[in-house]
């Protein structure tokens, strides 16, 4: 990191060698974190707005649907009973268009649109294109016709009830409202849902190198600030309320302004990047200790991003300090902030997907490695995965080039091709990408 003469508590040695040792593993680091985690209250919101929000409660449907028997095609609605033979001819006595109200059909047939409503005394609808006219009013309107199929008692009637009866399961609670979900729930006629709380999460990203301004021309010494952009756009993506997007110098000073600042404005989770390895500025680990935060774990053996740090802090929200390195703040809002931001949002746990390796990994024996992969399916339709060549953690391009993240458990030294691997997508909520076939991106042996 940058070098500030002004920050304070240079880490010891022996304190960072207690560090490397202390690192836990994935899933004791996410157990940690997700025992921390609490369910956020119900709130209620205008279905309009519901889309990306997750429902707090079941949905149980309060109505049949459809909600009267109905025609699922333009044609004649005759009484079927125990079948009619084709070449049978019928009166036609009325008409039915949707939105037409109850009806009795005593003898003959009924013109009848798709959506309208089944009269009482029909039971089954030929198609207009299954019959022969024979005559017409003078208005047009057919008055006898010829069935030119044999019909059967109901065909292409829709039963009330069929697609989902009054009282049963809609949609379970922890359900994301998207657009099927919003279509389900606008034909049950719900105005408004009871919504989990969005959870509100502040990001505070350090480093005096970073300018976040991008409208302004880039200083010499410094870079362009990327991880507040990527995080604001995968919290937005997980359902969450960014409070606050800050960008603070090196010091333990402006950041504690920073935090006290977010904190002010009620969040559940701070997510900070930067300042949590080992460089002499680095101060986050001291500042928490001395703040009286419970840290909760400081290095997870992963790759990337094994110096994360988790504290609760003095009756506080959680702070999650990512180290500074863009695809160790990818791993960490991927692999902690997706599965806590579920936990808080009553969302059961996220499951992978099995692929198989195309290319031999060698992965350092103890570390659960995520690497940036392509997907594409094989001749025989199963699922492939291919690291990309480009694995170094400070590496974007090769990030958003990827379809989704490769774990590799960290169990054994090597993962010949062929071994199964767990896939998660990119962007939690976003699909992954799956080609026909493996990309020549994924195949230029660039080295990492
Ligand atoms: N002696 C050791 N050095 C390092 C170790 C170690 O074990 N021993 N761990 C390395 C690992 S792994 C990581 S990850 C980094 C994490 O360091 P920090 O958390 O202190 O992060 P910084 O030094 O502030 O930044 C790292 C890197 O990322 C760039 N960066 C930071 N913030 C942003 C941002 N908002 N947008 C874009 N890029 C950002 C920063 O300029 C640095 O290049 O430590 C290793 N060192
Ligand atoms: O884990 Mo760090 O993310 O290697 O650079």
């Amino acid at each position: 990191m940058s070098h500030n003469p002004e920050t304070p508590g240079p880490a010891t040695a022996k304190r960072h060698i207690d560090r490397v040792r202390g690192a836990i593993g994935y899933e004791e680091a996410v157990r940690r974190l997700l025992a921390q985690a609490t369910a956020l209250p119900a709130e209620t919101c205008p279905l309009a707005l519901a889309s990306g929000r997750v429902l707090a409660r079941d949905v149980r449907s309060p109505m049949d649907l459809p909600s009267f028997d109905h025609a699922a095609m333009d044609g004649y609605a005759l009484s079927a009973g125990t079948g009619i033979a084709s070449g049978a001819e019928f009166d036609v006595l009325a008409s039915q268009a949707a939105g037409d109200g109850p009806r009795q059909i005593d003898s003959g047939g009924c013109e009848i649109m798709t959506g309208a409503r089944m009269p009482e005394g029909v039971d089954a609808v030929i198609p207009v294109e299954q019959t022969q006219l024979l005559a017409s009013n003078n208005d047009g309107s057919p008055a006898r016709i010829r069935v030119l199929q044999e019909v059967r008692t109901g065909q292409n009637v829709r039963l009330a009830g069929s697609d989902i009866a009054n009282g049963a399961n809609a949609i379970a609670a922890g359900t994301c409202i998207d657009a099927a979900t919003t279509m389900l729930l606008a034909a049950l006629g719900q105005a408004h849902v009871d919504v989990v709380r969005q959870p509100r999460v502040a990001i505070i990203c350090t480093g005096k190198e970073l300018q976040a301004d991008a409208t302004q021309p880039l200083d010499a010494d410094r870079i362009h600030a990327s991880n507040g952009p990527y995080l604001a756009s995968a919290l937005a993506a997980a359902g969450a309320r960014v409070t606050a997007c800050l960008t603070v110098d090196d010091t333990a000073v402006t950041f504690a302004d920073a935090l006290r600042g977010v904190l002010r404005d009620g969040v559940d989770l701070v997510i900070s990047t930067g300042a949590v390895s080992m460089g002499r500025y680095d101060f986050i680990p001291e500042l928490l200790r001395e703040s009286g935060a419970e840290l909760l774990f400081h290095g997870v053996a992963m790759r990337p991003g094994k110096p994360l740090l988790c504290a609760r802090l003095a009756n506080g929200p959680l702070l999650l300090a990512m180290p500074g390195t863009p695809m160790a703040v990818a791993v960490a809002m991927r692999f902690f902030v997706n599965p806590l931001l579920r936990a808080m949002l009553g969302q059961a746990p996220e499951t992978t997907v099995p692929a198989a390796l195309t290319t031999a990994q060698s992965p350092k024996p103890g570390l659960r490695h995520f690497l940036r992969g392509q997907l594409h399916v094989d001749d025989n339709g199963c699922l492939q995965a291919t690291p990309l060549p480009q694995q170094q953690p400070f590496r974007i391009h090769a990030f958003a080039q990827a379809d989704a993240w490769i774990i590799l458990d960290g169990e054994s030294a090597e993962c010949p091709v062929g071994t199964m691997v767990a896939i998660a997508s990119l962007v939690a909520g976003v699909p992954m990408q799956i080609a026909r076939t493996r990309s020549a991106n994924a195949r230029a042996g660039e080295p990492a």
